[in-house]
Parts: structure tokens; sequence; C-alpha cells
């Protein structure tokens, strides 16, 4: 193996592999299990419950029939179908929790462990989505959280600590799984009666929930989203915001004289997909990435090179924007002729390899790129065109795979990436 191979090598295993959700329980104010709702009569009443491991089973079951029919999207639709989904459901305006008002003092101890690199000092709204009741025999099949927009990053489910048996959360990606029974966790918890469950995690995530063999099992949900206020969160202490191993091996690599010396390009596909409109621009992604892949730009921005997300079609082409493949149809070679008749896109070339000029035409540029972190055959390209199954119709978003593309200079000028046009077509 060359030197250059072995630095590649070193960078690729620098790159980190950390889980995409954080779950555990938390002690909270006693009080803040009460809940406050409407009842299902001509007349509306109020109602008082103290959602915890005392709560009457009559209560428990009154505030189940006071609920809806949970609903979930599929593509542009919202469903009812309960062999999908079976859950009661209450609209935020049908109740109040004291859990609701505290929740933000709850975020930094939940989201410490699932944000990394800068994005642990940046400041997280959290929006209530919904109250959910899983009686017996509730529950919902594989979905991902529809997106709602590009600063979107992840979901919060609180569980109460009302007694519940099955209802396990199971969380999957790429090859990792986590299965998460509140129920347990919370009746084994040294302080049963004022302790929450909690699980976070990135919304393209997929996840299910598994029937509830006895019991209620409550849940308010959140969406988490990157606040687009500046009010700086102050500094957290000790943390290690930058994985300083990826940033100096991706330094050493550089520092190679061997190692594509007119300057290229480093691919690393994104570990998560990110919510975008069709056709929009990606320009946005790079300020909302989620986990590793925030961490793999702070290591780059340290040292000073250049930065951008695309999306890669059929491995040859570089794209600043989503395409909506919809609009195209047919295969993806004539796509790639298409869009770069079009004048949009970069040719690029593995950084071993000659430039590969099918689809070329004269005066276009080639440039090479060394893939890190390649994109696997599932993520070559696009997910689906649509989500399959949200928790709610697709609101115009859509989650696709991407990848940070790092540029660089010359042998030397590394930093002046700006210096490095590629190979010609003459
Ligand atoms: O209750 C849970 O743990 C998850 C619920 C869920 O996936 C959803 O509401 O979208
Ligand atoms: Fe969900």
């Amino acid at each position: 193996m060359s030197d250059v191979e072995q630095q590649i090598k070193s960078v690729q295993a620098a790159v980190g592999n950390s889980d995409p959700w954080v779950t555990g329980t938390i002690q909270v104010p006693p009080d803040t299990l009460d809940l406050y709702y409407l009842d299902k009569s001509s007349l509306p009443q109020p109602q008082l419950l103290k959602l915890t491991p005392a709560a009457a089973v009559d209560d428990l079951n009154k505030l189940s029939m006071s609920c809806d029919r949970a609903t979930f999207g599929r593509a542009k639709e919202e469903l009812l179908d309960e062999s999908y989904r079976k859950a009661g459901k209450m609209d935020v305006e049908r109740f109040s929790s004291k859990l609701d008002s505290n929740v933000i003092r709850l975020l930094p101890g939940i989201l410490f462990h699932l944000l990394k690199g800068e994005d642990l000092d940046r400041k997280v709204d959290a929006e209530l989505y919904k109250l959910n009741v899983y009686d017996t025999g509730c529950f919902f099949r594989v979905h991902k959280d529809t997106p709602r927009g590009e600063r979107m990053f992840g979901s919060l489910v609180i569980v109460f600590p009302t007694p519940h048996t099955g209802g396990q959360l199971v969380l999957r990606h790429d090859d990792k799984e986590h299965n998460f029974d509140s129920g347990t966790v919370l009746s084994n918890s040294p302080s049963p009666n004022d302790t929450i469950a909690y699980i976070a995690f990135f919304s393209d995530v997929e996840h299910e929930v598994l029937p509830v063999t006895s019991g209620h099992r409550i849940t308010l949900t959140y969406n988490l989203y990157f606040s687009k206020s500046t009010a700086q969160v102050p500094d957290s202490l000790l943390v290690p915001k930058t994985n300083f191993k990826l940033r100096d091996t991706i330094s050493a690599l550089l520092d190679n004289p061997q190692f594509l010396p007119k300057g290229g390009l480093l691919g690393f596909a994104l570990s998560h997909s990110y919510a975008v409109k069709s056709r929009g621009s990606l320009n946005g992604i790079l300020q909302v990435l989620k986990g590793e892949d925030a961490v793999i730009r702070s290591a780059c921005e340290g040292l000073g090179l250049d930065l951008a997300i695309q999306s890669v079609m059929g491995n040859q082409v570089l794209l600043d924007y989503a395409i909506d493949l919809s609009s195209y149809g047919e295969i993806e070679g004539s796509l790639v002729a298409l869009v770069l008749n079009e004048g949009h896109g970069t040719l690029i070339h593995p950084y071993n390899d000659e430039p590969d000029w099918e689809y070329g035409n004269e005066g276009d540029c080639s440039k090479a790129l060394a893939w890190i972190k390649g994109l696997s055959e599932s993520r070559a390209g696009y997910e689906s065109p649509y989500i399959a199954y949200g928790n709610q119709a697709n609101l115009g978003f859509e989650y696709i795979h991407l990848t940070l593309v790092v540029a660089f200079g010359p042998v030397g000028d590394r930093k002046n990436w700006s210096a490095y046009k590629g190979e010609e077509l003459l």
C-alpha cells in the first residue's frame, strides 16, 4: 500500500461513529407531571390528571377516550390506518402540560450526548407537537419523522411514568439498532414517582413503536430545530469540540506532496440524510449538519479548506442543488448527460485514475476526488423520490443523501483551493 493510500486509511479510521440517538431518564419536580386537558363531552370540560405511576386506570382510560385516532403520512396524504399506526393523539390546543414549560431546561442535559462539535453551543428550539396515548395493543410501525424544514434536526419523545409494558421504541440507522424499553426503565428507576424517560434522535433515523402489552404509554413528542436566533449559549466547558485525530490525519494527507500535487477534492458521504426542497439550493445544509457530520465540518474548517454540500449523481457529477428525479424519469446515465448539457454540475474522477470523459463537453473540467467515506450502494444518489412513511404527510421537504466536498489547492498552498481547476477536456 502506498503512503497516500495508508494516509487515506488513517483519515477514514478517524471519522467518528457515535450513535444518532440518546435515551435515558430524568427526575423532574413532581408537579410537572400534571396534565390539564379538555375531555370529549359535548361541552368539553377541563380535566386534571397526574401522570404518575399511581394514576388510576379509569382516569388514564378517560384520557385515552378523549384522544383522536392518530394518523400518519404516506407521501402527500394523511392517513388513518390502524394496521400501520394505532395510537391516540391529542393536538396541542387541547392540553397543557407543566412539563412542557420546563422542557427547555431539560434540553441541555438531553442533547449533550447527541449534538457534537460546535452544535453543542447552539440554541435549540423544541416545538411541542402532540400528546400520544398508546394503550394496550397500540403501536407505530417503521417510519421516519416528516421533515418540517431545513433547520429541523431531530425529534424528542418524553415518556411519562404511567405503568406500561411493551411499547419499546426501536431505532435503526445504518447497521446500528437500539431498543428502548421505557416501561422497564421507568419502573426500575431509583425514584419512579417523579422520573420521566426521554429519547432524542436525529429525524432521519428510522424508528418504530412495538405493541404495548399492558398499561398506558403516554408521551409528549417534540420537533427539534437549530434556532435562527444568534443568542450565544455559554460555551460548554471541557467538551472536546473537535475530533483532533481527524483534523491531524487530514492535515498529514495534505502535507504529502505525492497526494494530488495540483490540488483536488475530498468526499465525505454524510452519515445522515437532510431535508431539502426539490431543486432547492444545498447552501444552507452546511449550517445544519447533524452529529458526526458536524464533526467532519469542524475538522475541515479548522484546516482552512473550502467546504460545500453537494449531491452526487452516478458517482460522476457533483451538483450544488437537489434535483427532482420525478421530473426526469428514465435512467441515471442519460440524466448525467442532461444535467451537464444544461451547464450544471462538476465532473469528478477518482484521485488515482484518469478522468472519464463519457459525458464531458468541450471546455469541461473534471476534478480529482478522493473518497474518505464513499456513497454505499444503498445511498448512491437519492433516497426514494418521496418519504414512504412519515409521522405526517409530506410537507414539501424531502430527505436526501448528500456529500460534504472539501476542496484544497496545490502542494505548499493547500488552503488556496480556488487555484485547482481540474483536468480540462480540450
Ligand atoms: O412514542 C415514541 O417513542 C415515538 C413516536 C413516534 O415515532 C412519532 O410520534 O412519530
Ligand atoms: Fe416518529
